[in-house]
Parts: C-alpha cells; sequence; structure tokens
C-alpha cells in the first residue's frame, strides 16, 4: 500500500509563524504584519508591469475538435488556460461555492476546531507556504485530503454529512476531467497512453490521488498593500481551479508580468504544475500565480490539486527525450516533491534538475 498524501508530512512537521487566524472582519485597518513591499516579496511588485495588451490565458471550448492542440498551445506558452465544456454540471459548482462559503463564514473559534497540526496535511489554516514569508497572507485556507468526514462533523454537527456528499461528487468530477486534460495535453505532443509506462499498468486510474484545497480572501482595508497568495507554483500534474464572480488570480507571463484571470461564469482554470512540467520534459511550463485581494468583495476559490500515486516515479516522458534532448529532470514521486518544496520552495524544481556533465 502506497504512503499516502495524508501522511506526506508525518516527520516532517512544518512550522507555520501564524497558527492563529485573525478575525478579518474585524479588522478595519491593515495590521503592518499584512504590509507587504518588494522586499517581502521580490515579485510582490518587481517591475512595473508593461502596458496591458489585452492578452490572456485562453478560454478552450472541450467539444472543439482541435481542443488536444490548443491545450498543448496553452500549456507550452502560459502553463494555464480555461475551459468551457467541461461536463461538470453547474449545479455542482454552485454547492462546492456554497460549501467554502458557508465553511468560512463559521466562527474562528469553531474552525480553529479543524485546525491543520504542523504534519498533517487537512484542516484549516493559512497556506503552507505561509512559512517562507515574513508577511501574514490576507485568506484562510482548508485543505482536504482522504475523506473530510471527521473535520466537517466539528465543523457542522448536525449538516456535516450532506458536506462531504458534496465533496465526494466534486472529487469524482474532477478526477475524470483531470485526467482527460492531462492525455489530451499529452497527445498534443505525440504521447499516448501506451508511451507512459506507469499509466498504462494502471490504466483504471488508480494511479492518482489528490488535495482539494477552499480559499477565502477576505474583503481587504488596503488591497494595493497586502497579498491574498504570494507568487508560487503548484507542485502537481494539474490543479482545476474553480473561482467565484471575483476576479484576484493573476498568472505570470515573462513578457506581460502579471495578467488577471477574469472570471467566466461557469468555466473552470487549469495550471500546468511542476509535476506535469517534469513529465513533459519542461516542454509544459508550470504556472506562477498569486491571488490578489480587494476592498469591496470577498473571493472564494476551490482548487482540486492533482498528482499521481505515492510509490510513482515521474520522469520526463522517454518519447520526449533524445540524444540532443537529454532529460532535464531526475525521477522523483509526488511525496519527495512535496517534501523538497516543503524545505526548499521555489527551488525545488532547480533541485532535481540534471546538470549536464561538460
Ligand atoms: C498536495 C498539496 C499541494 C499543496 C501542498 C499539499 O500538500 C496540500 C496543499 C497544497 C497547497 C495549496 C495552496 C498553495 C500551495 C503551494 C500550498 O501552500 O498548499 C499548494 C501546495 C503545492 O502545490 O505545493
Ligand atoms: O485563489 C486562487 O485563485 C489561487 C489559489 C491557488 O493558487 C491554490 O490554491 O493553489
Ligand atoms: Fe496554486
Amino acid at each position: 500500500m502506497p504512503a499516502m498524501l495524508t501522511d506526506v508530512f508525518r516527520g516532517h512537521p512544518i512550522h507555520l509563524p501564524h497558527s492563529h487566524q485573525p478575525d478579518f472582519t474585524s479588522l478595519r485597518e491593515l495590521p503592518d504584519s499584512y504590509k507587504w513591499t518588494p522586499k517581502d516579496d521580490l515579485l510582490f511588485a518587481a517591475a512595473p508591469s508593461p502596458p496591458a495588451t489585452g492578452e490572456n490565458i485562453p478560454l478552450i471550448d472541450l467539444d472543439q475538435p482541435d481542443a488536444a492542440n490548443q491545450i498543448g498551445h496553452a500549456c507550452r506558452t502560459w502553463g494555464a488556460f480555461q475551459i468551457a465544456n467541461h461536463g461538470v454540471p453547474l449545479g455542482l459548482l454552485q454547492d462546492i461555492e456554497f460549501l467554502t462559503g458557508s465553511l468560512f463564514g463559521l466562527p474562528v473559534q469553531r474552525k480553529l476546531k479543524a485546525a491543520r497540526s504542523e504534519t498533517g496535511v487537512s484542516g484549516y489554516g493559512v497556506a503552507r507556504i505561509a512559512s517562507f514569508f515574513n508577511k501574514k497572507m490576507w485568506s484562510e485556507g482548508f485543505t482536504i485530503t482522504g475523506s473530510p468526514l471527521n473535520d466537517f462533523r466539528k465543523l457542522w454537527p448536525q449538516l456535516h454529512l450532506n458536506y462531504c456528499d458534496i465533496v465526494e461528487e466534486y472529487e469524482e468530477q474532477m478526477k475524470k476531467l483531470a485526467s482527460k486534460l492531462m492525455w489530451l495535453a499529452l497527445k498534443s505532443l505525440g504521447v499516448s497512453e501506451e508511451d507512459v509506462e506507469w499509466a498504462s499498468l494502471n490504466s483504471d486510474l488508480n494511479w492518482a490521488q489528490a488535495a482539494l484545497q477552499l480559499n477565502h480572501y477576505p474583503v481587504c482595508p488596503e488591497p494595493d498593500r497586502a497579498m491574498g497568495l504570494a507568487a508560487h507554483t503548484d507542485s502537481t500534474l494539474l490543479t482545476i481551479l474553480y473561482q467565484n464572480n471575483t476576479a484576484g488570480l493573476q498568472v505570470s507571463r515573462d513578457d506581460l508580468g502579471w495578467v488577471t484571470v477574469p472570471p467566466v461564469p461557469g468555466s473552470l482554470v487549469v495550471n500546468v504544475g511542476d509535476l506535469f512540467h517534469i513529465l513533459s520534459n519542461g516542454l509544459f511550463k508550470s504556472v506562477l500565480h498569486r491571488a490578489r485581494v480587494n476592498q469591496t468583495r470577498a473571493r472564494l476559490s476551490v482548487a482540486f490539486l492533482w498528482g499521481p500515486q505515492s510509490d510513482i516515479k515521474i520522469s520526463p516522458v522517454p518519447k520526449l527525450v533524445s540524444p540532443v534532448e537529454l532529460p532535464l529532470y531526475r525521477s522523483v514521486t509526488w511525496t519527495e516533491y512535496l517534501r523538497t518544496k516543503a524545505t526548499h520552495f521555489n527551488k525545488a524544481l532547480s533541485m532535481i534538475r540534471n546538470h549536464r556533465e561538460e
């Protein structure tokens, strides 16, 4: 039985500087501990963004016959895209948004009953990457791995079973969608299931696992000085993100700077994660992204973080490697990678990069 995502930090505690969440609603002014400057995050306000060109991540209709090529192109140029006609029922998206709003609307003391522990993955707390920054982020999160039953019982003594059903159904739909998207993207590179050994051996999808991250960005008194979620890449193969109707997600492109991803009702955002970058031998970009906040509207998002079972070694697909295109990365399991990320954050990819012998 492979180690589960739930156990990834057992024996590897992560010390988060701020374990107790403030009650954001009672803060009329932004405390200094939330005021970010370029010194706190080199990417916070680096060079001023070039004039907006109107360019944005593509919105891809999955019913279009050339969807695979469009996805491949988006993965190479942006590392992100939005999807329409994805097959996930609108009612389910509304249900997960309702659940997320209801969770973060609970009193702080109730939320803290389900607080994430230093060695755990699941539960309520600040984002894991908070340990790498001196300043606090203007957000709260709730991570789900495995069954949320125990945590949900603490949060909603009466309604927990209804909410568990929503999470189960949401994860089921997301799993199917994530796998479809991965194969469409690989198809654009001429790679099929037979070319990926671990996937073809387990074609019933038992090779995948996931975490669900619920995020809340409350209304903020000084949004220009605050940071909702600092710039990062996801450690996943793919992340599928649902955002409510409030903008805040930004993706980075070297030539364009930070670009805001506009919410499109009913659509979903897809991010290429670090493991897909490795699998594609660097052809797909793992997208650097962050979340900003605003002064008038609270924002909610739900990220489905999808990757392989913990015993599967991910390395560049052999078909994409040749004597001229050497493998850029050594093989790594998701567990190993998450631990590397938890220690080295944005240096994690370079730590597993192969260095050319001169
Ligand atoms: C599977 C995982 C990816 C994640 C770390 C985690 O163990 C569970 C939470 C995930 C998340 C969500 C918010 C952003 C992020 C960088 C973080 O701090 O926690 C990601 C992690 C990741 O992708 O590395
Ligand atoms: O809230 C967002 O739009 C981004 C969330 C995110 O990047 C994450 O949960 O990994
Ligand atoms: Fe992310």
